[in-house]
């Protein structure tokens, strides 16, 4: 099995606000609250955040609002500089870089969608595309192909000539998303990118993000501080509270195994078995291989409701995705996921 490759990687990242805040980390003792911190006069915005994230890996930031998760983001382009602690791109640490090549780097390999589309209001959804091409100094006639390529893949083909006015929240969003995607990001920030569309548009707009996803394979960082779009979207979850990473894991560990009370609070009203997949319980197998048909490892406990209380086997084998037995599931564990564990 190949290790995969790491794309973002946090050690001990500090971000401060507040006057001389180097100087205040550097005579840090202990492990001072963020309270503590800010009766001495800052702000701990993010609080020693290690984590690494690897290539195609979608990210999920969550937390409540002022928990840090867009002043982290912005830590990981460099928006902010950090107060302590390192962010690497690729290998290369960024706070070493000069102002040129951060541009460099940040109009080559990372692009950034908001809440508020950005769009600009004058210009219609081709131009607005083909700004940042623009920007790179791209001719017209290349800058046109790639615009118009990128609007078919967010299904906006045919608008082109609209004005942001004449389009709905959902289709702005997707003018956005065009946009960021023209330049052809390695790596993607989305900060709250549906959070001004009503739910039933927001759902869309996440269905048609997966599938944006499947055939891209980006690395992704995305925030929102909606659990249930969380869940949908995220390979790992990391839920902030007070600046620090409470925890960053599978949705499945962080249902299944919350690290903190707190995120046992966060997950409490969750329909488990809609979260679980096979493979988060699947055991590796010592001994006797279990018998008989395989369960696919992605098959959410929900999903297979009807089997599991039909079948009669006490340990399922559970497969990946190419048919590979990777595991066993225990049938209980999984319809006590179903039903509810015995308290
Ligand atoms: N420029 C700044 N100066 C001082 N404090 C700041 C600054 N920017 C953010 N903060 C503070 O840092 C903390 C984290 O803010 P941040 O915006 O990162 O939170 P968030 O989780 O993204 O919140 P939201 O969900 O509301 O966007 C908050 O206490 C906020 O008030």
């Amino acid at each position: 099995m190949t290790t995969p490759e790491t794309v973002i990687s946090c050690s001990n990242v500090w971000k401060l606000f507040g006057e001389k805040a180097e100087n205040y980390l550097a005579g840090m003792t202990g492990n001072p609250t963020f309270d503590e911190i800010r009766q001495a006069g800052y702000i701990a915005a993010v609080r020693d955040v290690s984590v690494d994230i690897t290539r195609g890996e979608m990210l999920v930031i969550m937390g409540l609002s002022g928990s840090g998760k867009s002043t982290f983001v912005r830590c990981l382009s460099r928006l902010l500089d950090i107060t302590g602690g390192t962010v690497k791109v690729e290998g290369q640490d960024i706070g070493a870089l000069d102002e040129k090549e951060l541009i460099d780097l940040r109009r080559n390999k990372m692009g950034m969608v908001f809440q508020s589309f950005g769009l600009l209001p004058h210009r219609n959804v081709l131009d607005n595309v083909a700004f940042p091409l623009e920007m790179r100094g791209q001719d017209r006639h290349t800058r046109r192909a790639r615009a118009l390529e990128v609007i078919e893949l967010v299904g906006l083909g045919g608008r082109e000539e609209y004005f942001p006015r004449e389009l709905s929240g959902g289709q702005q969003q997707r003018v956005g998303i065009a946009r960021s995607l023209a330049i052809e990001p390695d790596i993607w920030f989305l900060d709250e990118p549906f959070s001004a569309l009503d739910p039933l548009i927001r759902r869309e707009m996440q269905d048609e993000f997966l599938r944006l996803q499947e055939m891209l394979g980006k690395t992704i960082v995305f925030i929102t501080h909606d659990f249930d779009e969380a869940l949908r979207l995220a390979d790992r979850i990391a839920i902030m509270k007070d600046g620090a990473v409470e925890q960053c894991d599978t949705p499945d560990k962080i249902v299944l195994e919350p690290a903190t009370e707190y995120v046992r609070k966060f997950t409490e009203d969750i329909n488990k078995a809609r979260v679980v997949h096979a493979r988060g319980l699947a055991r590796p197998i010592n001994g006797i291989a279990p018998t008989g048909e395989p369960i696919a490892g992605h098959t959410t406990i929900q999903e297979m409701g009807r089997l599991l209380v039909n079948d009669t086997r006490d340990l399922m084998p559970v497969s990946d995705k190419n048919g590979k037995v990777i595991g066993a599931m225990a049938r209980q564990e999984a319809l006590d996921v179903l039903f509810g564990a015995p308290a």
